[in-house]
């Protein structure tokens, strides 16, 4: 079964047998995305979110179609959980420390701001409880007998006080909303640079692990900016709570039974807002990978590196349809969303209306009983609706808080992953050099995703890896496709740490420096080089020195760059990229050229940087280039004293090394001069034989045709 069929028959099952409602109820939008796992059902909705739905039973013994690429992702689960907590005890529960985590936040990013909108926000409270005292004043004034135009008169100055109060009122509200407004983008900003560090240092085995790639991918969309609304959110709700306490305040001085009238007017609103969040939060939870996919495929079809191919190979409409795929789901669930909104909007109106009248007939019962006076009850009304105003952004804030709550924690939780798996710092320096590097008994098994179950996990790349390469060679590792080279080679360039054994400078372990010193002193020439969208000169230098066009003479000439160069319409400072306008595209083996030279001019002191690691630096290459590549490479060793090693298919270059490595499903299998192993016989031979076969082949072939 392809996996989308079965993702969809996943979510129509999730629908009957998880939800407890008819198909076509919108309790599992979600699922009809095809991201929940199919053990697990859409989470019960609403207030009573802490028990398990109806049917839950059910699904459990039901047999889930699998569809591991896509749906067993553990970590759903964990968000599933956690969304099912979201109950108003829960939220009641997080608030002082969201709440108070936004302070922080704030304080951090913006302390006047912060300060200030404090500030304003208490002279809001007192504006609005000074208000109330007037309108009381006011109508006390009007209402204590039959209204007269003296008693009018009387009541002026008390109207002077209520408009200076409103304007008091205005004014604050303003000015708190400018710092406000000032304090948001700055948490915001501090956000994404705690991110972008976060995402920059981390070991690039992180990457390998898809639940740490979801969780970048949720902080990038989302996560920074929901640490700006926790913080507007939160003193949204301070405000508010400011503006319950002055008008509780004030209907509590004319009589206590005047206050659980708030209550019963603000719970339709507490419920219905509680309610559309929890729904929205938890549909941008469950449709993280159907957005990722759809924002993957949307960039095949606009980058230009896919589009020749994405054209050649007629992949438009098989893309289309595959982002249409997703697309549908992620609507279907966004449609199903917005008709649950209405539902609960128009649910909770009409609620808040039934609240409404009975909170005006219990007033008209008090008056009429005399338990308060007739400007009482006035001012209650105003009273009632200041708070119910009040009582409505609290408690939509509330929600908003532990909304933005959720998806901080998210990004806080990959902060501390991220943090985890930074290498530590402060470790020794780097070795200065070495006289040979040792490789001692390594074993290195990538890292495996959160959702890997172990059942088909591959072996490890390496395992009891022993070598020696010695100070100012050139060491050539050969083998097969998939037999570990570019592992070796990213463990020799500090990339990834061996799980057992060691990789050692003479006698300096190298998971004991600092990893940070120890890649600058190594120069890498990558198979997956980038191309970065700078100039031709950036391309190069790169993070080593501008200064010294002696040193980025001799990079560029290593690595035969420098004939690129002098074609580009603006030498070094020519922009490579097209999407840039006046950028300039070259071609793949012009890149390569270019990715050399930066090899070449990172390890151009041997002194500084002892070694250089070149995995498949030809495989772009003419054969005039890639054989003048290889004696630049030697050159290079000579020159520099450093060890260079090289990773090549082509073993007409390998056999100028000094040391050849054969690797065979991650076992170093025989190691010695190219006329030692050819002696020895094995894999080496014969896949030397088999390109030299093929060149006398052709060649006579050619003399046959001549
Ligand atoms: N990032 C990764 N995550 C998981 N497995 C990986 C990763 N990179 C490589 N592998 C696996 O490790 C093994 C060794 O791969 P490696 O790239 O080191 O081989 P190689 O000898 O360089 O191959 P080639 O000649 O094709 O470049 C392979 O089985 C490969 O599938």
């Amino acid at each position: 079964m392809r996996a989308h069929d079965a993702a969809e028959n996943d979510a129509e099952d999730a629908q009957d047998a998880g939800s407890g409602a008819p198909p076509d109820s919108p309790a599992g939008p979600a699922d009809a995305a095809g991201c929940g796992p199919p053990a697990e059902p859409p989470p019960e909705p609403g207030p009573a979110g802490g028990a398990p739905p109806p049917g839950a039973a059910q699904e459990d013994g039901r047999a889930g179609d699998p569809d591991p690429e896509e749906l067993a992702s553990s970590h759903y689960r964990v968000f599933q959980d956690r969304a099912r907590q979201a109950t108003w005890w829960a939220m009641a529960r997080r608030m002082p420390a969201l709440v108070g985590r936004a302070l922080v936040l704030g304080w951090r990013a913006g302390p006047g701001d912060l300060a200030a909108t404090a500030v304003f926000g208490l002279g809001m409270g007192a504006a609005t409880a000074w208000a109330l005292v007037a309108t009381n004043a006011v109508l006390e004034e009007v209402f204590a007998a039959v209204p007269t135009a003296d008693r009018v008169q009387a009541a002026l100055p008390s109207l002077a006080l209520l408009a200076a109060a409103l304007v008091a009122r205005g004014a604050c509200g303003a000015l708190a909303g400018r710092a406000q407004a000032r304090l948001e983008p700055r948490v915001v900003l501090a956000a994404e640079r705690r991110f972008n560090e976060a995402v920059t240092e981390v070991e690039v085995a992180a990457f390998d692990d898809s639940d740490f790639n979801d969780r970048v991918f949720r902080g990038y969309a989302t996560g920074c900016d929901q640490r700006g609304n926790l913080v507007r959110t939160s003193v949204d709700a301070l405000t508010g709570l400011l503006g319950i306490a002055a008008a509780a305040g004030v209907l509590g001085s004319m009589h206590p039974v005047l206050l659980p009238l708030i209550l019963v007017a603000m719970l339709p609103q507490w419920w219905g807002s509680a309610a559309a969040a929890r729904l929205r939060y938890r549909l941008t939870l469950r449709l993280t990978r159907v957005m990722r996919r759809k924002f993957m495929l949307q960039n095949l079809m606009i980058d230009r590196r896919t589009a020749a191919e994405l054209r050649s190979y007629t992949m438009g409409p098989r893309l289309r349809a595959e982002f249409d795929r997703f697309a549908d789901r992620e609507l279907e669930a966004r449609l199903r969303l917005a008709t649950r909104m209405a539902l609960i909007q128009v649910t909770g109106g009409a609620l808040g209306g039934i609240a409404t009248g009975v909170v005006f007939a219990a007033l008209g019962l008090l008056l009429v009983q005399g338990v308060i006076p007739l400007a009482a009850a006035g001012a209650a009304v105003v009273a009632v609706r200041v708070a119910q105003g009040a009582l409505g952004t609290v408690l939509v804030s509330v929600n908003q808080v532990y909304e933005a709550g959720l998806y901080v924690a998210d990004l806080e939780e990959l902060e501390e992953t991220a943090r985890a798996r930074t290498p530590r710092r402060g470790l020794a320096p780097a070795p200065q050099g070495f006289a040979r590097i040792r490789v001692q008994d390594v074993t290195f098994t990538y890292p495996r995703g959160a959702d890997d179950d172990g059942d088909d996990a591959p072996g490890p790349a390496l395992a009891g890896v022993d070598l020696e390469l010695p100070r100012g060679r050139t060491v050539a590792l050969v083998g097969e496709n998939g037999s570990g080279k570019s592992t070796l080679a990213k463990l020799l360039s500090g990339l990834y740490a061996p799980d057992t054994g060691r990789v050692c400078w003479d006698g300096t372990d190298l998971a004991r420096v600092d990893p940070e010193d120890l890649r600058a002193r190594i120069a890498v020439i990558a198979q997956d080089h980038t191309h970065w969208p700078m100039t031709a000169r950036q391309n190069v230098v790169m993070s080593g020195p501008e200064g010294e066009p002696e040193r980025l003479a001799r990079a560029a000439g290593a690595a035969h760059a420098d004939t690129v160069v002098a074609d580009l319409p603006r030498g070094w400072e020519t922009l490579l990229d097209k999407r840039f306008a006046r950028g300039h595209e070259p071609s793949g083996g012009q890149w390569q050229r270019l990715a050399a030279a930066r090899g070449f001019h990172r390890g151009d002191d041997g002194a500084a940087v002892p070694l250089l690691i070149a995995d498949e630096p030809t495989s772009a290459l003419d054969a005039r280039a890639e054989h003048r590549f290889f004696t630049s490479l030697h050159a290079h060793a000579g020159r520099t004293g450093a060890t260079v090693v090289l990773i090549t298919h082509r073993l007409a270059s390998v056999r100028m090394a000094d040391v050849i490595v054969v690797l065979e499903r991650g076992r170093v299998v025989a190691q010695g001069s190219h006329g030692e192993l050819m002696e020895r016989g094995g894999v080496y031979r014969e896949l030397w034989e088999l390109q030299a076969r093929a060149y006398r082949d052709d060649a006579a072939g050619a003399g046959r045709a001549g």
